[in-house]
């Protein structure tokens, strides 16, 4: 991701590379102007990975959402005794188009076909530290659009369980604590607060 350079009002001092491996970790020295005009120099690490996406999966005549269940490293070494965290299906956006990438995740990770992702938001998870925008989607699922077997890419090292729940049931893993992933508590709570809307339409 490229710094968009002495844009007003910040100064670029200078970019340090602390890592370049799967992700770039870069601290960054530059002057930024406070609101009341003084400049004060500051130090700041970006985490990028790139940019993500999101999908919600929902069949609204059966009432369920598909979710994935998968080991996650970094949930495990900050207090979730298995490290397993329940989540709508993401991906890394690989500077592809954002719907073709979301397809060919929900593809790899669930074996599932949407057609006619909708775009909800892009939003910031972490913008103290980590650059990452996630783009959110929802779509129709239902068991005719099962194609291929899911699970994720072994040789990637992903073990991608689906999980089939249903709407009550993800609503009350939210409030209770077995849901607590992010990007997944913002779908469900999406679909929590259209489901009873006017038109049903989330
Ligand atoms: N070698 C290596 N591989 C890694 C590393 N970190 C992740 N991977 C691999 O990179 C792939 C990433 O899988 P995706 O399905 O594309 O992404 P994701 O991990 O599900 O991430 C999604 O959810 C995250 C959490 O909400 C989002 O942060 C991310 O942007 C994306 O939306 C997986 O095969 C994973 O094993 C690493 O440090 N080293
Ligand atoms: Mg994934």
């Amino acid at each position: 991701m490229d710094l968009p350079v002495d844009a007003p009002p910040i100064r670029i001092r200078e970019v340090k590379v602390l890592a370049n491996d799967w992700a770039v970790l870069k601290k960054t020295t530059f002057d930024h102007q406070r609101a009341d005009g003084r400049w004060q120099t500051v130090s700041r690490e970006t985490y990028d990975r790139g940019n993500g996406v999101t999908i919600l999966l929902v069949n609204r005549s059966a009432r369920t959402v598909l979710l994935t269940r998968q080991f996650r490293f970094p949930a495990y070494v900050n207090g979730v005794p298995d490290g397993m965290l329940i989540e709508s299906c993401a991906g890394v956006l690989e500077q592809v188009d954002p719907v073709e990438a979301i397809r060919q995740e929900v593809s790899e990770e669930t074996g599932y076909r949407v057609e006619a992702p909708r775009k909800l938001f892009e939003l910031f998870m972490s913008p103290g530290s980590v650059t990452e925008k996630v783009t959110f989607f929802i779509a129709d699922y239902d068991s005719s659009q099962k194609a291929e077997r899911g699970g994720g890419l072994e040789h990637e090292g992903e073990d991608i369980e689906t999980l089939e729940l249903g709407f009550e049931e993800a609503w009350a893993m939210v409030d209770d604590g077995r849901i607590i992933d992010g990007k997944t508590v913002i779908l469900l709570q999406h679909l929590k607060i259209h489901d009873s809307g006017p038109m049903g339409d989330s």
